[in-house]
């Protein structure tokens, strides 16, 4: 899906929306009594955060997804052991000149952070600190959950961020990694569990296991890894 500039009105609607998640936290339902979280993707441009949201949100592989300009919007509503919970996710710019004028409003009243990198661009691995950097001059709490996930895994051949770094990144600030791909159709169930991953912990509001979490990424890739060599997703 191509994204493109939000009119105003579009912009305002989501933002008093956000604006009365402020007032009340976790405890707000909308017109289906679901409870909405708001969930922002983060990270450089090109990375694949259009097509993860997309592939989650849609269903399907974006080929030709043009760059975000500010932010869009998707949500997708879970039936969560009897409970609809749903979940707003903030699909942001990477590119400084289409994001600028928007951080504020990003990280107003978020719930949940992922960030993303390309396993096939070792700067935007590089990058990855200092969007946490960003998240935290912008008062996001230290109890809003974060993922770490890096996508493109299906480019085997041009792997430029081994597993072990990105592994060794996420015990440094102790939050799970994912691995997976936008684009392979195989991948789509690990899509979605990144997603459902925090659509659970928001919605128990216990603090995750975040080591145990971590030990099963790590589990999920080495298994990948003997099953399919190069190539951890
Ligand atoms: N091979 C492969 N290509 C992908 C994957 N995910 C995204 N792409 C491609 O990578 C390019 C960038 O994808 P986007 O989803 O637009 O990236 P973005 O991070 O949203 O980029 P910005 O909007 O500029 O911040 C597109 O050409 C996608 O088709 C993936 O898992 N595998």
């Amino acid at each position: 899906m191509a994204t493109e500039n939000k009119t105003e009105e579009e912009f305002d609607t989501v933002f008093s929306l956000t604006d009365s998640l402020e007032l009340s936290s976790h405890h707000d339902y909308g017109p289906t009594r679901a409870r909405i979280f708001k969930i922002i993707v983060i990270g450089d441009s090109n990375v694949g955060k259009t097509c993860l949201t997309y592939r989650f949100c849609g269903g399907t592989f974006l080929s030709n997804p043009e760059a975000t300009i500010g932010v869009d919007f998707r949500e997708r509503t879970l039936e969560l052991d009897g409970e609809s919970i749903k979940l707003q996710i903030w699909d942001t710019a990477g590119q400084e000149r289409f994001r600028k004028s928007m951080v504020e409003h990003y990280y107003r009243s978020v719930h949940a952070v992922i960030f993303v990198y390309d396993v096939t661009s070792l700067p935007s691995f590089e990058s990855i600190p200092e969007w946490i950097e960003e998240c935290s001059r912008h008062a996001v709490g230290p109890l809003v959950p974060r993922i770490i996930v890096g996508n493109k895994c299906d480019l085997r051949e041009l792997r430029e961020v081994p597993a072990s770094s990105a592994q060794l990144l996420a015990d440094r600030y102790n939050y799970p990694l994912f691995e997976t791909s936008a684009k392979e159709p195989s991948e789509k169930e690990h899509v979605d569990a990144i997603f459902l991953t925090l659509a659970y912990r928001l919605k128990s509001h216990k603090p995750l296991r975040l080591k145990q979490l971590s030990e099963n990424s790590v589990r999920q890739l080495s298994q990948r890894e003997q099953e399919e060599g190069l190539c951890q997703c």
